[in-house]
């Protein structure tokens, strides 16, 4: 892909996900400048080699691709701090859950070719998932680069919806704090049945990593055949299972991603 120089601002959790999977697969330091006003997050990227500076607007006006990673309730003032830079060439890309394309363009008047983007940090493992969203105005080569940049990290998708980023954001950005939770949740059950911590890690860890290959690796199996395959008539798997169906495991997770939609519309109003 292109080396474009691309300006983070907010250099966060996600944005040092992005970042270091980028690194990992050759991006050049140089062509990374990051904008925080917290000089210890800062510190990490300088120690990377790449330019750091608390000004939104320096970083902003030397970027060709200007990369927002600041948390939705800060989003109006972050634009209003960009509000002096000519977006017209530049391509904007936002991870900022919730702000519409619309929004932005309302916020940053002179930005044409903007990007939303919903990613997730596994990015920083290279095995990200990342939803793009773009309006038809967007030119071909500028989506290229946004899709290229996500690409180098993990893998993603385009939704011709900008309404669709909301079960994006359940199913990407968010989700994977679904599957730590109930990794956290085996590996204590683990421990609790007197398996020493690493044991009970290693078990989980591998466990969840084979589950994901399995799928991954046999991409016409439904995920539902999967399961049968484990579980015997009558044996251990039943048994677990059963206790998930009484517990209305399914519902549940319907329950919380339609709770994490149903935020995002909010938070779209909201900020
Ligand atoms: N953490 C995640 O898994 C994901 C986060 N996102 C989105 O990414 C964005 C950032 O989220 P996180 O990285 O988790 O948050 P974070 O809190 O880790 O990072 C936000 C960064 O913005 C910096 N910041 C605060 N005020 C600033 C300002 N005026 N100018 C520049 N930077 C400023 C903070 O110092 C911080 O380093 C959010 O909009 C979130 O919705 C999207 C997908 C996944
Ligand atoms: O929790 C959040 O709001 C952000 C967006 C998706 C993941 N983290």
């Amino acid at each position: 892909m292109q080396h474009k120089l691309i300006g983070f601002i907010g250099g966060g959790n996600m944005a040092k996900a992005i970042i270091f999977g980028l690194l990992k697969k050759g991006y050049p330091a140089n062509r990374i400048i990051v904008s925080d006003p917290d000089r210890e997050k800062l510190a990490i990227y300088a120690e990377q080699g790449i330019e750091i500076t608390e000004n939104n607007k320096k970083a902003a006006e030397c970027a060709e691709v200007v990369l927002l990673a600041v948390k939705p309730q800060i989003i109006a003032t972050v634009c209003e701090q960009l509000s002096a830079v000519d977006f017209s060439n530049k391509l904007l890309i936002s991870i900022v859950a919730a702000i519409s394309v619309d929004r932005f363009s309302f916020l940053l008047p002179t930005a044409k070719n903007i990007v939303r983007v919903m990613p997730n940090t596994p990015a920083l493992v290279s095995s990200g998932m990342a939803g793009l969203f773009a309006k038809a105005n967007v030119t071909v080569e500028m989506k290229n680069f946004a899709q290229d940049l996500l690409n180098s990290v993990g893998e993603s998708c385009w939704v011709d919806d900008e309404e669709k980023m909301h079960a994006v954001t359940a199913g990407s950005g968010s989700s994977p704090a679904y599957f730590f939770l109930l990794m956290e949740s085996m590996q204590k059950a683990l421990l609790d049945m007197g398996l020493d911590f690493e044991t009970a890690r290693l078990l989980v860890q591998q466990s969840a990593l084979g589950a994901a290959k399995m799928v991954i690796e046999n991409p016409r199996t439904e995920i539902s055949l999967l399961r049968q395959n484990v579980t015997s008539k009558g044996g251990t798997t039943a048994a677990a299972l059963e206790v998930f169906d009484q517990a209305q495991l399914s519902e549940t997770i319907k329950q919380a991603m339609s709770a994490c939609v149903a935020r995002s519309q909010q938070m779209e109003k909201l900020f």
